[in-house]
């Protein structure tokens, strides 16, 4: 028999199987799925089982054998593999990256080098010897250390010393010593007859273990109830009454005990798109719904009461949730509802504790699982529903290779196991929103906050009128009297600084004009080392203007304040004030997104201060204000999507105020009130917002209603790079259809990352099945040629950011 191994090695030329002879004594235990160490050209590599074949084409001379077979279980079942599959093909990525995707990264090959001496050891350099010792083998790290690399070099030319791969199994399992207590009562008796008197204590523990015989303690456990110390509990197993043995635990990510919750009684809304979802469970098919439901309309209820059911029917369920910032209170939530069925993954967490809730996913020991965008992969084999929340959240795509969509992958799974998925969120994706509308999803609404209250009342401060008044601060005026009021009374603020990506724009302070493209409908992007502006779809260029082109004022400049410096002017301005700060800076350590979180609930602070992170899942009763810095940053945006990611975060930062029984308000400072995003987040309406925004889509050709590729090409030389990315496209131009339109190629938004020069050529196409097989052909045509001149090559089906 042979097996078919996909080798941990990511490059073109070998990205397919390789066939391996199956030795006979690991017949039984090699199976699809299983990871393996296999010998690859001179080293030894992991790889993934992909199939059991009983014919291969390599002739018997030239096949080699596996190794080793790292798990007697496979790690990667079968739709899993059928997944990897897909995900190549959908997202054109190497097979390994799609497989390690579906373990966690405890499994994944980590290879150490190791030199081995392979003469007598007088005859190495001594410094060589001292660092050998006594073992014949050491790790190569050590030699890099003391600095000998060169001497090491020469000894392995001499043949003095050889170098390996070793391939390291990773995935420790924790383990704890535990005490076995004989299961024969006589026994236990018999011994304790022994015992001589006056070993009063010996005897004492023996009559102790007597009703735990058979069970398996914690030495500590023993030592308290049966108030001994470890030497009688020693002496006591010497004689026989037990043995200590190792046992598997996992390792506690929770940190806190939760509280039980139960069912909310649900509103008349709620109560209904319950009930839809819950049809479709019983049907158990697979279904797309959208819950468009009003920030605070309780969606997270409709959520934890389908789990109920799917639970009830013996199934597993899947929250997704966008990141880390909200799942604290999220997890929070289902614990307190699901208690230890509930397993959660997230970046937070280390190495050892996500391999350890992946086995508990793996042992069928969870059924529900909280996680972020990985999450998606978990081996549930019963999967009864799937649950986006924040379905707009551009974090569910991920940005490397393989490029997939969260929403993709788990509707892709709910097709496998005909389950029911819901898609959530208060401000849908213009995507979404379009196929609820055709009817491939079923819309289902929330139009009303949970206990009725009103959402908050949202003022817009014109920053333009501002500098006219002088005011020259961060700070409007009425910005600055909502907050005075609520320190007063001690409620709570949240101030948004509103920052994303790396981009700046040029924006005119007297008139608020961000310089556009000719030809796209996105803004320009500024340059500092050229001074000049850039469209990074079409290449226009320009350079700074040094007056306002609409108004002529000279007050045109450069854009983006940070944190800290708001923070700064906070204090100046509210010296008594307690300012908690929520930023890249201050949540890089492990758990202080949940520190911060925690202490701000706890009202520690008057106000919560940050970035992006605080926008969404915040539910906190005091909160009263919030106050939108600037709404302009993501309005500017080079992206299409700048006006519907404004729209959705201007709409989930004010959905933090006035959750509960005291009433919000929300200030949001911009130098564009009149635009249109901001005034439907300010009314608070989807339905127009989307209306709008679709009409500004099919005027521009830009998705939903065209479909978008990104092709990028890198190398380290600027003219090598425009030059190959040429070359891209004209290939690309004389095999798409004449309906595919390509742009470009241009300088990337990045225009240089890492050393390299980035060009890319963007695709727009309506609906076009020679795309990706096209997009493939070109990876096959090109790839000798680009690894032999250093070029790379990534390829990007739906962008969220180009
Ligand atoms: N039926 C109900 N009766 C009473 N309170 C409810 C009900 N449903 C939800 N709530 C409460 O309303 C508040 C908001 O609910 P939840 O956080 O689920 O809203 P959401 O729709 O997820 O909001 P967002 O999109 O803004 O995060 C929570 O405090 C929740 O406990
Ligand atoms: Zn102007
Ligand atoms: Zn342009």
């Amino acid at each position: 028999m042979f097996a078919q191994v996909i080798v941990d090695v990511a490059a073109y030329p070998v990205d397919r199987p390789f066939d391996y002879r199956i030795p006979e004594k690991l017949a039984t235990v090699v199976e699809p799925g299983s990871r393996v160490k296999v010998p690859f050209g001179p080293r030894h590599v992991l790889g993934y089982v992909v199939g059991i074949v009983s014919q291969t084409d390599v002739p018997p001379n030239k096949i080699r054998a596996i190794n080793e077979v790292l798990d007697l279980e496979p790690v990667i079942n079968a739709e899993l593999l059928q997944l990897s599959k897909w995900l190549k093909h959908e997202t054109i990525c190497f097979e390994i990256d799609a497989l390690q995707l579906m373990v966690p990264s405890a499994l994944r090959a980590k290879y150490e080098k190791v030199a081995h001496m392979r003469v007598e050891r007088p005859q190495l350099d001594m410094r060589l010897q001292a660092i050998f010792g006594t073992k014949q083998t050491v790790d190569v790290k050590q030699f890099e250390k003391a600095g000998v690399l060169h001497l090491l070099k020469q000894a392995v030319t001499a043949g003095a010393v050889e170098l390996e791969n070793i391939v390291k199994q990773q995935g420790k399992v924790k383990t704890i010593r535990m005490v076995k207590v004989v299961e024969d009562v006589a026994c236990l008796q018999q011994i304790q007859a022994h015992i001589p008197a006056k070993a009063r204590k010996q005897i004492q523990l023996i009559e102790w273990l007597i009703p735990y015989a058979g069970e398996t303690l914690t030495p500590a456990f023993i030592c308290d109830e049966a108030d001994v110390g470890t030497t009688v509990l020693h002496a006591v197993l010497e004689r026989g009454a037990g043995e200590f043995v190792q046992q598997e635990v996992y390792r506690d990510p929770f940190t806190k005990d939760v509280a039980q919750t139960t069912n909310l009684q649900l509103t008349d809304e709620q109560d209904l798109a319950l009930l839809a979802i819950q049809k479709k469970l019983d049907q158990q098919v697979g279904h797309t719904f959208l819950l468009h439901g009003v920030t605070g309309s309780g969606k997270t209820e409709i959520y934890l009461q389908a789990i109920e059911q799917v639970l009830a029917q013996g199934k597993q369920a899947m929250m997704l949730v966008p990141e880390i910032a909200l799942t604290p209170q999220m997890t929070e939530r289902f614990r307190s509802r699901f208690g230890d069925a509930v397993a959660v993954m997230h970046s937070g967490l280390s190495t050892g504790e996500k391999y350890d809730e992946w086995r508990k996913i793996q042992n069928g020991e969870v059924q529900v699982v909280v996680g972020a965008r990985s999450a998606v992969f978990v081996p549930f084999t019963n999967i009864g529903l799937i649950i986006l929340d924040e379905e707009h959240e551009s974090t569910y795509k991920q940005e490397d290779s393989p490029r997939y969509h969260a929403r993709d992958v788990a509707i892709w799974r709910s097709q496998y196991h005909q389950c029911p998925v819901i898609l959530g969120s208060a401000t849908p994706s213009l995507e979404s929103y379009a196929r609820a509308q055709k009817g491939v999803y079923t819309l289902l609404t929330l139009s009303e906050r949970a206990k009725k209250q009103s959402l908050p009342a949202v003022h817009v401060v014109d920053l333009r009128a501002e500098l006219a008044t002088g005011n020259r601060s961060m700070f409007s005026t009425a910005l600055v009297e909502a907050m005075r009021v609520r320190l007063e009374k001690n409620e709570q603020i949240v101030l948004f600084l509103n920052r994303r990506g790396y981009s700046s724009f040029v924006l005119c302070r007297d008139c608020g004009t961000v310089v556009q493209c000719k030809n796209c409908d996105i803004s320009l992007t500024y340059h500092r080392h050229q001074e000049n502006l850039k469209c990074h779809y079409c290449g226009y260029e320009e350079h700074v203007p040094s007056t306002c082109p609409q108004c002529t004022s000279e007050h045109i400049r450069y854009f983006g304040t940070g944190t800290q410096k708001v923070e700064e002017e906070l204090h100046a301005l509210f010296p008594e004030a307690r300012v908690l700060r929520m930023d890249v800076d201050t949540t890089s350590k492990k758990g202080a997104h949940e520190d911060i979180l925690e202490a701000f609930g706890n009202k520690e602070a008057n106000i919560l201060l940050g970035t992006q992170m605080i926008a969404k899942g915040l539910d906190f009763p005091d909160i009263t204000l919030v106050g939108v810095l600037s709404a302009d940053t993501s309005l500017h945006l080079p992206d299409y999507r700048a006006a519907e990611k404004t729209y959705q975060l201007l709409t989930q930062v004010s959905g933090r105020a006035g959750r509960h029984d005291k009433p919000g308000q929300v200030v949001i400072q911009t130098y564009t009130p009149e635009h249109y995003a901001i005034e439907l987040a300010k009314a608070q309406v989807y339905a127009p917002f989307y209306t709008q925004e679709m009409a500004n889509r099919r005027r521009s050709g830009h998705p939903p209603y065209y479909y978008i590729a990104l092709v990028q090409i890198s190398h380290e030389d600027v003219m090598l790079a425009a030059d190959y990315a040429q070359q891209t496209m004209y290939w690309l131009q004389a095999r798409l259809p004449h309906t595919v339109q390509l742009l470009g190629p241009t300088a990337a938004s990045i225009s240089r990352l890492q050393n390299r020069y980035r060009y890319q050529c963007l695709i727009k196409y309506k609906i076009e099945p020679s795309l990706i097989p096209t997009l493939h052909a070109l990876i096959s045509h090109y790839r000798a040629e680009w690894i032999k001149q250093g070029v790379q090559l990534t390829i990007d089906l739906d962008p969220s950011m180009i």
